[in-house]
């Protein structure tokens, strides 16, 4: 290991020290295996150089005109920021460090008799662009199982909540509230250097995601009258621990279903909402848990997470008017009546998609091995069958096809998970593996504070009429 990558993990917190010897060294005359801390501590030299590299080959290059419409359309096709995680194109779909969700439906390691990826080594693949062993993904398990409990105040918090207050708000306000106890935070009041950001936001980021299942699992607990919460078991996987703490732990079917939940909603390249809001708010230096908090603010937007909540209350609707079964001209008038009505079809379009989203699909195939004669499954595929001629029609949507959120809900209903407004809980529990291992990196790399420039109406006209 590099001199500096050592000096930046002494940097960390004083229980992984011990374990603060190069990779190879690890393997071969200890049985534990390289932890996700010490492999991040031996590629970030690397990166700083590799970033260093390509901003004095390419720092000065154009990439091309931005143009006044882009300022007033949502910065659609901007290119502003950099998140190595993933990246998203508009015909294929999310790739996680250049992989497929097929692709790493097959390569990551899964829990013993599963068939789906264990989510913590999509956290992994996310943070050091590698698959890891099993053995290395069996003991994320177990450090997050280690990290899980909640403080007691925020317990209180939670429980204090009206069951009317919305799970999301539930949610943001837990998260908050753990920067009482960050590491980040404590280390910058402290006189932290700038060089060893990333050890604490790294401690942080594990704590963030190791205690989401017990505030989803109160969250869902407290809101829904589902009795008191089980423990934490460190001998389970994240997401079969999360599946207890809902009711769910039993049904195996339900836990691979988390599984393949977690790890297709963790990562959407930067732009999005919740991506781009955790990224800024960390860019002022703000914890993980601040940061976090933040992008779950976005992710409760009904234009983002919160779809997919609104699909299910959309269908629910539908069938309430006009019955199960609908006949396909039926269910042609009703999508017609949410356009006429000024509604948008939630689930279907996208700001950057223009084909069927692969997390759309990963979930259709999910639901053809395991419920395929499923009601609402079925009124989905008929839904597909019909709404992208009819926007294709109306003539707005710049996509027609349906995103990730057209079909969480119908999955999560069937295994009897029917409160939908907990739907985006479990998609915020899934994206904190993104933004986390983005603000992992961003610490690590010394990203600065964002501050784009923005303009007034009265100033674009100015310099454009002094420019005629
Ligand atoms: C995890 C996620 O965040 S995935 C997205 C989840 N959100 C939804 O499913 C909500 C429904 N979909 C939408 O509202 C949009 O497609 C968005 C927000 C996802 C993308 O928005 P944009 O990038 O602005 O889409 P686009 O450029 O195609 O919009 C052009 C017009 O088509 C409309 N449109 C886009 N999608 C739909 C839709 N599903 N139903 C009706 N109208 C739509 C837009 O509202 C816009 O109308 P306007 O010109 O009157 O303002
Ligand atoms: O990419 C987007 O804008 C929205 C989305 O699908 C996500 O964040 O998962």
């Amino acid at each position: 290991m590099a001199a500096s990558a050592r000096s930046l993990l002494a940097a960390s917190r004083p229980s992984l020290l011990r374990t603060a010897f190069p990779a190879a060294r690890l393997s071969s005359t200890s049985s534990k295996p390289v932890t996700l801390k010490e492999r991040l501590a031996e590629l970030i030299p690397a990166e700083l150089e590799n970033v260093k590299q390509a901003r004095a080959l390419h720092g000065k290059k154009s990439f091309g005109p931005v143009i006044v419409d882009q300022l007033y359309g949502g910065m659609r096709g901007l290119p502003a920021l950099i998140w190595d995680g993933s990246v998203l194109d508009a015909e294929e779909g999310i790739r996680f460090r250049g992989k497929t969700i097929p692709e790493c439906q097959e390569l990551l390691p899964k829990a013993p008799g599963g068939s789906e990826p264990l989510p913590e080594g999509l956290f992994w693949l996310l943070v050091t662009g590698e698959i890891p062993t099993q053995e290395q993904v069996a003991e994320l398990s177990k450090d997050w199982a280690a990290r899980s409990a909640i403080p007691e105040f925020v317990e209180e918090i939670l429980d204090r909540c009206p069951p009317t207050l919305h799970p999301m708000s539930q949610f943001s306000l837990a998260v908050t509230a753990l920067n009482h106890n960050s590491a980040f935070a404590k280390a910058y009041q402290d006189g932290i250097s700038k060089k060893e950001y990333w050890g604490p936001t790294f401690e942080d980021s594990m704590d963030l995601i190791a205690k989401l299942p017990n505030i989803a699992g109160r969250i869902y607990r407290n809101v829904f009258g589902q009795g008191k919460l089980p423990a934490i078991d460190a001998s389970k996987d994240y997401s079969a621990n999360l599946a207890t703490l809902l009711g769910f732990g039993d049904n195996d079917a339900f836990v691979e279903l988390l599984r393949l939940y977690l790890t297709i909603h963790s990562d959407h390249e930067g732009g999005n909402v919740s991506a781009h809001t955790g990224k800024l708010v960390g860019s002022a230096l703000s914890d993980p848990f601040l940061a976090y908090a933040a992008a779950l603010n976005g992710l409760a937007g009904p234009l983002h997470g919160l779809a997919n909540q609104e699909v299910l209350i959309w269908l629910r609707k539908m069938q309430g008017k006009i019955g199960e079964d609908a006949s396909d001209e039926a269910v042609k008038e009703y999508i017609w009546s949410t356009l006429k009505g000024g509604q948008v079809v939630p689930g279907y379009g996208h700001a950057v998609l223009r084909k069927t989203d692969p997390r759309y699909t990963a979930q259709r195939e999910f639901a053809l091995k395991h419920l395929p004669d499923d009601k609402m499954f079925k009124l989905v595929g008929q839904i597909y069958n019909l709404v992208p001629d009819i926007l294709l029609e109306a003539g707005k949507a710049k996509n027609p096809w349906p995103n990730v959120d057209a079909h969480s809900g119908v999955l999560l209903t069937h295994y009897g998970l029917t409160q939908m407004q907990f739907y985006t809980v479990l998609f915020g529990v899934s994206r904190a593996f993104g933004v986390a291992a983005q603000l992992i990196w961003d610490r690590a790399l010394g990203a600065p504070l964002e501050r784009p420039k923005s303009y007034s109406t009265a100033a674009i006209k100015k310099i454009f009429q002094d420019k005629q």
